[in-house]
């Protein structure tokens, strides 16, 4: 078996031009990226720069105009069946209750409902939520949410997990919380992840890897850092360690331009 969970090979996005005419935009440029089984990737990038659609090509909701997607050392075709996605859009059914929107999946794959509704109130437990599987999401707080999208795609027991800014919507200390209770999880199943955050500082004090990607069009990585800080972490205390002081002002070095120039285009778009 591979030993890279998910692999972007030279990859290529080219959307075309609403009116179909043109070159179109290259959002996505000539991008390898691997990921090996158990590893904590993060990718960092400036708005708007295909963070996101570098994630749903990894998914299998979006086909590469050029390059290759493996996953565990086959080709992608189709919906990447091994991943499951946290997005940062709200993705819980309003009419389930909390535990039958854990439950959704597993019925969706043929689990039977009694086996379906036990893994579900086990995954709820580990969230911390084993006491509010009835309550419905608007009883729910933003934070209490998202443990239950989390429980909901961990309850599929993805090999890979893709994560699209699951947090930023969140207060200060709920994101930490969330952020805690994921790499608690991680360690645990140790599964392959690919987050996608605008937040420098939360990627280095989730991840063992932060690939930099360049401003768009044509983004692609500028830079990569192992990060070497201990585990386990707690990602509020690991943000004073002089390591970690050290890593953001070399990984904002490279970082910062992109960013600046990513701003730029943003202005001129809206324009
Ligand atoms: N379906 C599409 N058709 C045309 N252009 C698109 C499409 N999807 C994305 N784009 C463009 O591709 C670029 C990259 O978008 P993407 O959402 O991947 O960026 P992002 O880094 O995730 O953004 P953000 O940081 O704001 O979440 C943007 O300029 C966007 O406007």
């Amino acid at each position: 078996m591979s030993a890279y969970a998910l692999e972007f090979d030279r990859i290529t996005v080219t959307f075309r031009a609403p009116d179909g005419e043109g070159g179109g935009y290259t959002a996505v440029s000539d991008t390898t990226l691997r990921i090996r089984a158990g590893e904590f990737v993060s990718v960092v990038g400036p708005t708007g720069c295909g963070k996101s659609t570098l994630l749903n090509i990894g998914a299998g909701l979006l086909d590469a105009s050029s390059g290759d997607v493996r996953v565990f050392g086959e080709p992608l075709r189709g919906i990447n069946a091994r991943a499951g996605y946290m997005f940062q859009a709200e993705a819980l059914m309003p009419w389930r209750s909390c535990i039958a929107n854990v439950m959704v999946g597993l019925q969706y794959r043929g689990v039977p409902d009694d086996q379906a509704r036990a893994q579900a109130q086990a995954w709820l437990e580990r969230v911390g939520l084993g006491e509010f599987g009835d309550r419905y999401p608007h009883q729910l707080s933003g934070g209490m949410r998202k443990r239950t999208a989390l429980a909901q795609t961990l309850a599929l027991d993805p090999d890979i997990i893709l994560m699209d800014e699951p947090f930023s919507a969140l207060d200060v200390q709920t994101r930490q919380l969330m952020e805690n209770e994921v790499l608690a999880l991680w360690a645990a199943k140790k599964k392959a992840v690919l987050f996608i955050t605008h937040d420098l500082d939360e990627a280095i004090a989730m991840s063992d890897r932060v690939v930099v990607l360049s401003a768009g069009p044509a983004t692609h990585p500028i830079g990569e850092f192992e990060i070497d800080l201990p585990r386990p972490r707690d990602v509020a205390e690991v943000r004073n360690l002089p390591r970690f002081v050290e890593l953001h002002s070399q990984i904002w070095n490279v970082l910062r331009d992109e960013v600046l120039k990513g701003y730029a285009q943003q202005l001129r778009k809206a324009a």
